[in-house]
């Protein structure tokens, strides 16, 4: 199994080197040269099979010889252990046809900790046989961040940097990034937005002398190993409703388009998705490009789904590359065009995204009533990412059952939850002290160079 660059020049890597490597040299992100499929029977295969299970079924053709099977099984049931439910991914009906697809019972309490676990495995493998020693640098709106750092933290090998949007995330996020002891990880609160952060990222990736001098490495789902892991509650969740012998449809609270290019991959190896919906909050710009065919930037608004404020959508980049034949040079051309914008789609390509791809939005009053109509007419207390979900989904349900995921516990997002429901979210007992324990973090400018600065500096 080979990996290409979605921009077109960059050397073909293995899985390993993919995986260790994050974003490709000439700016793109890696993908699959082909997407293995499973046949109908292999599919039917996985009904009543374990989470871990069904993991190493549907990842084991993306990984080539980097693990041997028993290693890669037991780095899966390693990765899952400490979910706090059997099924690791629990699906919860809500009405005849609509279904939720709880996302939040990892260490972080978001969908993140799913792939960010199994990549915390992978790196220890790949590093305990290399003997190098990295550095993760990852910009997050709240999510990975909080993942990367449960992941990563403690071992001697790796350094984590994490930049997020200072005053831009919720506080048990910002806590579960700034309470943790360990002196590998560091929490950089940035004066400025997501996008700002994962531009930075990037940057850094595209400084080939930092890069080398640091061993820098991504965990953001810039890198492929983020979103196969991701692939696999698709199976799981399609196959207990009755997959491959029926069609389901899914719906995906999105921001970077990791999550919903998951599902992508999982339709293109044979999993009977009928419709892909894409679910923004008021930060639409993927909702306005899926009606329109032009990728416009606006400025961020924040909203109550924090992890969803973003406007430059790193995956959209994979899915306008498959869109576009695989054609790396017209992708480089938009992602250029991007900087200064935008860039409007051509007639084929986008013709092939809305195939592809449903959308809605929901405004911040939309996403409340979400919340409070949910918790009060189905019993289910929804963070606002997922109370996004199910508001855009409503519009979509049909006779094929629909799943919408969960991508986080309301727990999380307790203001929000508290306002639209006057519920309190509780967090669960292993956590409850977070509030009390001291937080570590480096207030930082919206300065490429002073960050790197301080990277250095750390590691040194
Ligand atoms: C809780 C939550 N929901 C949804 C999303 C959007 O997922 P994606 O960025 O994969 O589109 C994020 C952030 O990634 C998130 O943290
Ligand atoms: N919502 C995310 C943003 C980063 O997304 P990623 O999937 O590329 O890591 C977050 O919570 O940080």
């Amino acid at each position: 199994m080979r990996y290409i660059s979605t921009r077109g020049t960059a050397p073909e890597l293995t899985f390993e080197e993919a995986m260790m490597t994050g974003l490709a040299r000439d700016g793109g992100l890696y993908v699959p040269a082909d997407v293995p499929t499973l046949s109908h029977d292999e599919i039917a295969a996985m009904a009543g099979l374990r989470y871990e299970d069904i993991a190493f079924k549907v990842m084991r053709p993306f990984i080539g010889e980097t693990f041997t099977d028993e290693e890669f099984k037991s780095l899966i049931d390693a990765a899952y252990k400490g979910f706090g439910h059997d099924a690791r991914a629990p699906l919860v009906q809500l009405a005849p046809n609509h279904f939720l697809l709880e996302l939040f019972h990892g260490p972080t309490l978001a969908f993140k900790d799913f792939a960010m676990q199994l990549i915390g495995q992978m790196f220890q493998a790949a590093l305990g046989r290399s003997g190098k020693s990295i550095t993760i640098v990852g910009a997050t709106s709240g999510d990975t961040g909080s993942a990367a750092i449960e992941a990563f933290r403690g071992l001697s090998n790796v350094n984590v940097f994490i930049l997020y949007p200072h005053g831009r995330v919720s506080e048990v996020q910002r806590r579960q990034m700034t309470t943790p002891v360990e002196s590998n990880v560091h929490a950089l609160a940035v004066d400025g937005d997501f996008d700002d952060c994962q531009a930075m990222v990037k940057d850094m990736f595209n400084d080939f002398d930092f890069r080398e001098e640091v061993a820098l490495a991504g965990v953001n789902s810039i890198n492929w190993g983020r979103v196969l892991a991701q692939v696999v509650y698709y199976f799981s969740s399609a196959v207990s409703l009755g997959a491959p012998h029926r069609e389901v449809s899914f719906t995906v609270p999105t921001g970077n388009f990791g999550d919903i290019f998951a599902g992508y991959i999982a339709k293109r190896m044979g999993l009977p998705i009928k419709d892909l919906v894409v679910a923004t909050n008021q930060n639409d710009i993927l909702h306005r490009t899926l009606e329109t065919g032009a990728y416009t930037k606006e400025g961020v608004t924040p909203s109550i789904s924090p992890s969803m404020d973003i406007q430059v959508s790193s995956n959209f980049e994979r899915a306008l590359f498959d869109a576009y034949d695989r054609d790396g040079a017209t992708v480089a051309t938009q992602m250029d065009d991007l900087k200064s914008g935008g860039f409007a789609i051509s007639q084929g390509a986008y013709q092939a995204l809305k195939e592809t791809y449903k959308s809605g939005r929901a405004s911040e009053a939309e996403t409340s009533a979400a919340i409070k109509s949910y918790v009060a007419d189905h019993g289910e207390l929804l963070c606002p990412h997922s109370a996004v979900g199910v508001h855009v989904a409503e519009d979509y349900l049909g006779t094929t059952p629909m799943i919408t995921l969960a991508t986080a516990h309301p727990a999380k997002f307790p203001a929000a939850v508290e306002e639209a429901t006057g519920i309190h979210p509780p967090l669960p007992s292993r956590m409850s002290d977070l509030f009390e324990r001291p937080e570590r973090l480096t207030r930082v400018a919206h300065d490429l160079t002073a960050i790197q600065t301080i990277i250095k500096d750390r590691i040194a």
